[in-house]
């Protein structure tokens, strides 16, 4: 059953806009990171994992986006060409700006945070002029990471694909995705984030994500209020994420379903939610029923909490499927569905 009409002739599937960046994450886990000494280096950023975690699947993605000049935006880029994803739409900065780098505090399976380092900012750096009409109208879809929207020039760029993604019939993906880091203040993040939430066909976010959204419209939705509220502007699909409590998509036609997390032992508390995305929205192109897309996404990000990265461990479709049967085994067919 197909929720959003794709224009199936289209080359490119789903187009991501946003940050690529470095995760250092720690290898002696389980301290405090003043203590920690040895770190990992993965390719980290909310959008950027997608991008891997969605081409693994095999859909076919591209990415707009601003890396440095430098060894480490070389290495962003090889990763995503190794990963088979088009970067002929990201460029690099011209004035020494720097990637993103996120060092990782992993002190329990259940107490995780992030160190970011993200001043003069190679991502922030994209531009309306690195923003090309033909690029996303030969994708089905445009994801646009809310990050995207902190500051300025990559929130102008962001909304001018957004503006050209609606002119083009390119259905669009606003992952709110947020980060305190860039922004100023909590009325420019509700002023943007609804700009985009308003023409978006599929909103993804947490419930701390859409309070934010909704700040400066009607605070205090309950997530049944929220997805009506944006599904009597565009949306065709809201899903709302409460971590380990799990998660829930409401669909146009009122109905609404709910999946609990996988059983696993967890590692970390962060990369279940770029997990869930890649897999959610691989089972949203291939046209499932919402309830599969449901446990794919929420099986991927079991497989990532219990991962010590965020992308090189991102699973491909066998990979779920095998984690999804595994599970059912062992805990009995329902365990995954509310
Ligand atoms: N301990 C856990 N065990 C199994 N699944 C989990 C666990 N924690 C989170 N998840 C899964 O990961 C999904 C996304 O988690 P969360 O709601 O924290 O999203 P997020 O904030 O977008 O994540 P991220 O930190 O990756 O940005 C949840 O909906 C759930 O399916
Ligand atoms: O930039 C981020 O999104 C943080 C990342 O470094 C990390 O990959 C993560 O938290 C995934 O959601």
């Amino acid at each position: 059953m197909k929720y959003i009409d794709f224009d199936e002739k289209r080359s490119m599937d789903l187009v991501l806009l946003g940050r690529i960046a470095i995760d250092f994450n720690p290898v002696d886990y389980f301290h405090p990171l003043s203590e920690s000494t040895t770190f990992k280096k993965y390719v980290g950023g909310s959008p950027a994992n997608t991008a891997i975690g969605v081409s693994r699947h095999g859909l076919k993605a591209g990415f707009i986006g601003k890396v440095s000049d430098d060894q480490f935006g070389e290495y962003v880029v090889d990763v995503f060409k190794k990963e088979d994803i088009d970067t002929s739409h990201i460029t690099k900065c011209v004035n020494g700006e720097k990637l993103g780098l996120t060092f990782t505090e992993i002190l329990s399976p259940t107490e995780s945070s992030i160190l970011m380092y993200r001043n003069c900012i190679a991502d922030l750096q994209l531009s309306t002029e690195d923003v090309d009409e033909e690029y996303i109208k030969n994708a089905k879809a445009l994801l646009i990471s809310g990050t995207a929207l902190a500051a300025s020039p990559s929130r102008e760029a962001a909304l001018k694909a957004m503006m050209l993604a609606k002119k083009n019939n390119t259905r669009i993906i606003f992952d709110i995705d947020y980060r305190a880091y860039n922004w100023k203040n909590d009325d420019e993040i509700s002023i943007y984030y609804a700009m985009v939430a308003r023409e978006a066909d599929i909103i993804m976010g947490s419930r701390e994500e859409f309070n934010l959204t909704e700040k400066l419209i009607e605070p205090g939705r309950t997530d049944e209020e929220s997805a009506a509220a944006w599904q009597a502007e565009n949306a065709k699909i809201v899903v709302i994420k409460h971590g380990k409590k799990g998660s829930t998509a409401y669909l146009k036609d009122g109905a609404s379903f709910s999946i609990k997390p996988f059983p696993v032992e967890a590692l970390k508390s962060f990369g279940g939610g770029d997990g869930y995305a890649s897999a959610f929205l691989y089972g949203v192109f291939q046209g499932w029923d919402i309830m599969e897309c449901l446990e794919f996404g929420s099986a991927e990000a079991a497989m990532m909490v219990r991962s010590h990265s965020s992308s090189e461990e991102l699973p491909d479709t066998e990979a779920v499927r095998a984690f999804i049967k595994e599970t059912k085994e062992k805990y009995g067919k329902m365990i995954a569905r509310v």
